[in-house]
Order: structure tokens, then sequence, then C-alpha cells
């Protein structure tokens, strides 16, 4: 299915969909007890490119539960795979990818319905199908036994797919003891030798040999390994691209793994998404990535406990009620789980699992005075037998009227990479869709990009990455509307307002109804047997309104 717009502002040539789109907000100013709002239009020229590119994504991480699981997905919907399991046959499928799986309102169909239109059908997007894989891992285990080690699949799937997966072996990684955690050790027999400068050498020659080998056009690179604690940002070391190119040219500590990973995708302009907590986009690596123009996005997939948080939250609080108490507490039997066992590796998780109600909390004054929060406390435990079917539980308390206490628990088992893998697809889907999206205003000569930090991905992430000095959005259906609405700019087509005035204002309503229909039959019936007599825009004495 393809949606295609009629109307004068878009355009469809061989290789763009070009629209005229008018880009409205509202400035606002305090001006002592009032709030005064002033409307903006900027008209926007938004291009996008419809030729699809052949698509390489290599993990970081390839080995591990997601890695693998991913690769498993990929392959199963590509051969069209189906299996026994104890409930029957089951079918691979997308299911919790907005992408593959998700549809938006489009608009109204001839009758006043609603008319839904799969994500992917609104702008041309990569197919999953045609997704080329590679990756590295400090684990030299091939991506079939990796699967094994998962337990994230049945064995009737594995054993269909093993024939094609053993064949794939990620690449040696680079691989720091001081950024994740000890119990980790064990795994890494697969690693890069040398200096921080030979390591990144060695991934740009992994890169360059994967976009030949593979002949893919675009090379999108994603982290799913382990969590690493923060680093430490050190002036004159990770501070600016200049001091963390010294830095890892004298082979400085406190470079980590991922943001030698992100420092190597950058040079070889390839897109460089974060799915972990650590703060791998060091200012140094910002600049660097603003400088050179190429797109970065993360932290931190949201793909259960946090993603509920980030809607029953934004309830609450728009419904005018106080949480005041939220806690988070999980366990998992992952390996993930067993790195983040580690208190510096937790930390990094605590902090992106924490955040994600700020902005939320700070939107409502009526609630909360400035500076006050809910508490909120995140716990996570590694319980081996449970695997990768994290058990999340969290209370929330809330203050309803007059002194009342609402209180909600909620039981959520997520089998954690069948949750995740669809957030990585869609996190590169996404991302090399806005690489062929460029926008100019009347009086630019020529199109630019958008920002090299991609926050429209916010959607995906725990911890959305933004530029410098913008707003962090982590309410998810606000984060969703900002996807579907930019899609929808993309087509000319005015934003999603959920307003649906034609069913609910009568003068619209009359001109969308059939009753209109009737009325108009029933008009021109009576012009022609001379009941109604009009003469110079006069019916029956009474002018008639355009
Ligand atoms: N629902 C989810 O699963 C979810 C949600 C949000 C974030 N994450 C994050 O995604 C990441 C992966 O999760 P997972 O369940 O697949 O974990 P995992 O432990 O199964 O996989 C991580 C893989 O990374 C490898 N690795 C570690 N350091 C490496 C390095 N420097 N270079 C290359 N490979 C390295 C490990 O050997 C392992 O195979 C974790 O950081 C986790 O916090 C997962
Ligand atoms: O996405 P989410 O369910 O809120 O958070 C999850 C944590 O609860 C879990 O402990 C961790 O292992 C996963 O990587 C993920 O980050």
């Amino acid at each position: 299915m393809e949606v295609v717009v009629n109307s004068p502002n878009t355009k469809y040539s061989e290789n763009y969909i070009e629209s005229l789109y008018e880009y409205q907000t509202t400035a606002v100013e305090k001006r002592g007890s009032q709030l005064v709002a002033t409307p903006h239009s900027e008209l926007l020229h938004i291009q996008t490119c419809r030729k699809v590119p052949k698509l390489g994504v290599m993990l970081v991480g390839w080995g591990g539960n997601n890695g693998s699981t991913f690769t498993a997905g990929v392959l199963a919907n590509k051969l069209g795979l189906s299996w026994l399991t104890k409930q029957g046959v089951q079918h691979a499928n997308w299911y919790g990818s907005i992408t593959q799986a998700s549809t938006m309102r489009l608009g109204t169909g001839p009758n006043g319905e609603d008319i839904f239109a799969p994500l992917n059908a609104v702008l041309p997007m990569v197919h999953p199908d045609d997704i080329a894989i590679d990756g590295w891992d400090i684990s030299g285990l091939n991506i079939a036994e990796a699967v094994e080690r998962a337990c994230v699949l049945e064995p009737t799937i594995q054993q269909q797919l093993k024939p094609h997966l053993a064949k794939m072996k990620p690449r040696p990684s680079i691989y720091d003891s001081d950024f994740i955690a000890a119990n980790q050790a064990a795994r890494a027999d697969n690693v890069i030798k040398g200096t921080k400068m030979e390591q990144v050498k060695r991934i740009c020659e992994d890169i360059e040999d994967f976009k030949c080998s593979a002949g893919v056009d675009q090379v999108i690179i994603l982290w799913t390994a382990n969590t690493e604690r923060f680093s430490n940002i050190i002036p004159g070391v990770n501070d600016t691209t200049e001091n963390m190119k010294q830095a890892i040219a004298k082979n400085h500590a406190e470079i980590s793994p991922s943001t030698l990973f992100a420092y190597a995708s950058i040079l070889m302009k390839c897109t460089y998404i974060n799915g972990s907590p650590q703060n791998t986009f060091v200012p140094g690596i910002m600049e660097m990535a603003e400088k050179m123009r190429v797109f970065i996005a993360g932290d931190d997939f949201k793909s259960g406990q946090t993603k509920f948080k980030s809607v029953l939250v934004d309830f609450l609080v728009s419904a005018g009620i106080k949480p005041v108490s939220i806690v988070s507490y999980n366990h998992l039997g992952n390996n993930d789980g067993k790195n983040l066992s580690a208190p510096q590796q937790f930390k990094s998780k605590e902090i992106s699992k924490s955040n994600v109600v700020d902005d939320i909390v700070n939107s409502n004054s009526i609630l909360y005075k400035p500076g006050e929060k809910p508490d909120h406390c995140v716990v996570i435990k590694y319980v081996p037998y449970v695997g990768d079917s994290k058990r999340a539980m969290d209370e929330y308390v809330s203050e309803i009227m007059m002194g009342g206490r609402n209180t909600i628990v909620v039981h959520n088992t997520c089998e954690d990479s069948l949750l995740a893998v669809p957030i990585i697809l869609d996190l590169v889907v996404l991302a090399e869709l806005c690489s062929r999206i460029e926008f100019k205003k009347k009086e630019d000569e020529k199109y630019s990009s958008f920002h090299s930090v991609l926050s429209i991905l916010s959607y995906l992430c725990k911890a959305p990455l933004v530029a410098n000095g913008t707003p962090v959005i982590n309410a998810l259906f606000k984060q969703r509307a900002c996807i579907e609405n930019v899609l929808r700019a993309c087509l000319g087509l005015a934003p999603e307002s959920n307003m649906l005035l034609e069913h609910k204002v009568l003068t619209l309503m009359e001109s969308h109804s059939g009753e209109t229909e009737i009325k108009k039959m029933k008009f021109e019936e009576n012009v022609q047997n001379g009941n109604i007599k009009i003469q110079n825009g006069v019916c029956n004495g009474t002018p008639i309104k355009c």
C-alpha cells in the first residue's frame, strides 16, 4: 500500500516527494500575570528522496541477546518462517515495531470514517528484508551459537535458522575491562589488541570492508553491547573534538570503547546509534558529529518498564493527578542483568530509567512547586533463572483531591530482547529515512538536513539525546505524534490535531454529512419545478451565501 497526496502543495517526481508546508508555532511571553501567545508561521519546502538505499547495519554487541535475536528476526521474516510452539504454529512477524506493525490516522473517508495507513506506507522506507547485517562482539561465538546462548527464541525456530546464522561471526571488538562489569571478562575471547588509535583504525577498516563485501550504499552502526560505566568528562581530554583526537592518540584511559566506536563511525560518515544508557556522546563526539554533519542518536532503547512509565505518568499528570511516589523494581537473568549487577554499570541504567518523568512533572506547576519531584526509586536485581524474561514490578502512588490517595501496582513481564529488537529495527529504519529528508525556507538557497542529533528518535529511547539547549521530551505519545506529524509534513499534510470538528461543529457537519446531499437534491428538484426561484444571487428573496 502507498499513500499518495492529492494537493497543489505536494509534488511527486522520479527522485523526490516535494511538499510546501506551513509550520505553525506559538511564541509565549510571560507579562506579569499574563501569558501572551503569539502565533508564528514558517513556510517550509520539504523534499524527501524516494530512492531507498541498500542499507547495512553493523551491531556492536552482535553476539548478545538483542543483537543475535535481531539477526534471527530479520532472517525469519525474510524467509517467511513459521515454527511449532506449545500454543500451536507461530509465524514470523514484527510486532512491537512502529514502522512495520503500526498505523497512523491519515484522514476521513467518504462516509466520515477514520482511515488509517501503515507507517511504512506514508514515505518510502527501507524494508527489513533488505537489510544486510554485520558487527562486532568481544565474544567469538557465531550468531547461531549466540542465539542458542541467549535462550530467547524457541528451539524449533533456532533449528531452522541455524544453517544461516552459523555462517555469521562477529568481528573482534574493543574490550576495556574498566568500562563493563568484571563478570564479563570470561566472554572476552574475541578482542582487538593494540592502542586506541590502532583499534579505531581497525574499526574503520571493518566498516569499509563490510560496505564493499555486502555491496551496501549506506551503513548505520548501532551499539547493543553491554552497558558501560559513565565516562568522566575531563577538560582537555573529551570536551572537544580536537582534544579527544589527541587523547585517543595518547591512549587516554578515559576514552571508552563505545566512544571509540562513535568516533570511528563519524570518521566513516556513518550514523551512530547508542542503545545503552552510558554517556558515549561526550561533548567531543557531539561537536564532531555536528561539524561533520553525521547523525547520532540514543540513549538506551525504550522497550518495557520505562516505556510504560512514560505513558502512565503522562496520563496521571495531564489528568491533574499528582504522582508522589514511583518505585520501579525488576529482576532479570540475562547477561545484561549480570553486567548491571555491578554498581557502576547499574548507575548508568538507573540514570536513564529515572529521568524519564522530568519533562512530564515540569509541565504542571499546579501540582508541583519549582524543583518538586515524586520520590522515584529504581531497583534492578540479577536472578539467573528467569533469563531474558524480565519481571518488572511498579508501584505508583498519587495524591487525588481532598487528601485522597490512588495507588497503581503493575506487574509487567517483559521478554527484554523481543521488546528491544523491534526498537532496534525502527531506530535504523527511521534514521535512514531521516537521511533522505531535507528542508529549506523560502529565502534559503539550498536544502539542509535534520540536525546531527536525531532527537526525532526520542520515542525509541529512554534518555533521548537532543541538540544542546533544546528540550527533552519523554512523554511517549508526544514523541509518537512528532514522528507522525513529520511524516505528514513531508507529504504537505497538516499535523494530526485530533479535533475532528467535522464531527462536532454543525456548519462543518452539514457540509460533510449525507444530510447535505439530500438537501442539495431537494434544492435542485425545487429549482427545477419552480418552487424555488433564483435571480441575481437571490433565492426567494434571501441572498445565497457562498
Ligand atoms: N529490553 C532490552 O533488552 C534493553 C532495553 C534497553 C537497553 N538495553 C541495552 O542493550 C544492551 C544489550 O542488551 P542485551 O540484552 O543484548 O545484552 P547482552 O549482554 O546479551 O549482549 C551484549 C553483548 O555485547 C557484547 N559486548 C560487551 N562489550 C562489548 C564491546 N566493547 N564490543 C563489542 N561487544 C561487546 C557482549 O559480549 C554481549 O554479547 C545492554 O546495554 C542493555 O542495557 C536492552
Ligand atoms: O526498558 P526498560 O524495561 O525500562 O529497562 C530495562 C531494564 O529494566 C532492565 O533491567 C535492563 O536489563 C534492560 O536493559 C532495560 O533497560
